[in-house]
């Protein structure tokens, strides 16, 4: 099963495109993990519990009021992600302290959720699933995927669409949440395939479908059959892909420092 890495920064198109590779004619299974991060935060869950103990003090309306709560939970009131994205989303040394401390909570648990989603998504026999990871290359999950997809806007697009798309964030917010993520032109550097998200969503699905073509060009039956049922051979080629993708992620980083 081929592993597509779907990427980019805030607001410059991946759930877009996480839609277009979802429906027909590509129906390929979706691993989001913004959406896997807000599952295991829900109330009851151990990242709740750490969330709690290590923000709940000193972050004002961080809890839901009953009345007001989006996923009412036996297990107690959920966390407002707009007041914790406020509070770790900033230019402070204290912001940075926190980010880490928040992804430190989360980051474990998405990733073992996300091992889960694709094991099922193999069992099912999928020729290809995406791991939609804003994070991608910060994490190092990169590594992991058969191809990189990077969805890149140039600076004032992502600006504007962030703006209009988020309502309740204000310019200045918007600017620290693009600031917080590695910048699109340096992800550029770690991707396999770029497509740029400037234009019209027509001129998106058409590019789509051109990596989509390309992605599957080559993945012949005979290969995909041997590879479903012969597990030294998959186990095989699975290490030397991870081996190869580790010398190469290596040899892209030695790239961009030198370069800065
Ligand atoms: C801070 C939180 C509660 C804010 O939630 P909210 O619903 O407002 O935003 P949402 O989760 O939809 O994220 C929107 C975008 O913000 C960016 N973003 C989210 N978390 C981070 C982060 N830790 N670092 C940099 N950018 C981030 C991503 O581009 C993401 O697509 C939430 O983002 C969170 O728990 N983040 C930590 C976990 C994480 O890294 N998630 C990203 C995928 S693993
Ligand atoms: N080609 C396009 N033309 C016009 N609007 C677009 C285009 N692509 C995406 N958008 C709009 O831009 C906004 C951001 O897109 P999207 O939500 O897909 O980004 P994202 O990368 O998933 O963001 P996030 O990282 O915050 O989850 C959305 O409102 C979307 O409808």
């Amino acid at each position: 099963m081929l592993l597509i890495g779907l990427t980019g920064s805030i607001a410059t198109g991946k759930s877009t495109v996480s839609r277009i590779l979802a429906s027909e004619p590509h129906s390929l299974p979706i691993i989001d993990a913004d959406h896997l991060a807000h599952a295991v935060i829900l109330p009851g869950t151990p990242a709740y519990r750490a969330i709690l103990s290590h923000f709940g003090s000193t972050t004002p309306n961080l809890l839901y009021d009953a009345a007001e709560d989006p996923t009412p939970s036996p297990h107690g009131a959920s966390i407002n992600r707009r007041v914790l994205g406020q509070r770790v989303f900033g230019p402070t040394e204290q912001n940075q302290r926190d980010i880490k401390v928040l992804n430190g909570i989360v980051h474990p648990a998405v990733r073992r959720a996300m091992l889960r989603e694709v094991v099922r998504c193999w069992l099912r026999g999928h020729w290809a699933a995406v791991l939609d990871v804003p994070l991608l290359f910060e994490g190092r999950l990169d590594v992991f995927c058969g191809v990189t997809l990077l969805i890149g806007t140039s600076p004032a697009v992502q600006l504007e669409r962030l703006l209009l798309r988020d309502a309740h964030l204000t310019r200045e917010d918007a600017e620290r949440r693009i600031a917080s993520q590695m910048s699109v032109l340096k992800k550029r550097e770690l991707a396999d395939v770029v497509v740029w998200n400037d234009g019209s969503k027509e001129d998106l699905e058409k590019e789509i479908a051109r990596f989509v073509a390309d992605a599957r060009r080559g993945r012949g039956w005979f290969w995909t059959a041997v590879m479903a049922t012969c597990w030294p051979v998959t186990a095989t080629v699975i290490f030397w892909r991870l081996v190869g993708n580790w010398l190469k992620r290596r040899k892209r980083d030695e790239l961009l420092k030198k370069d800065t």
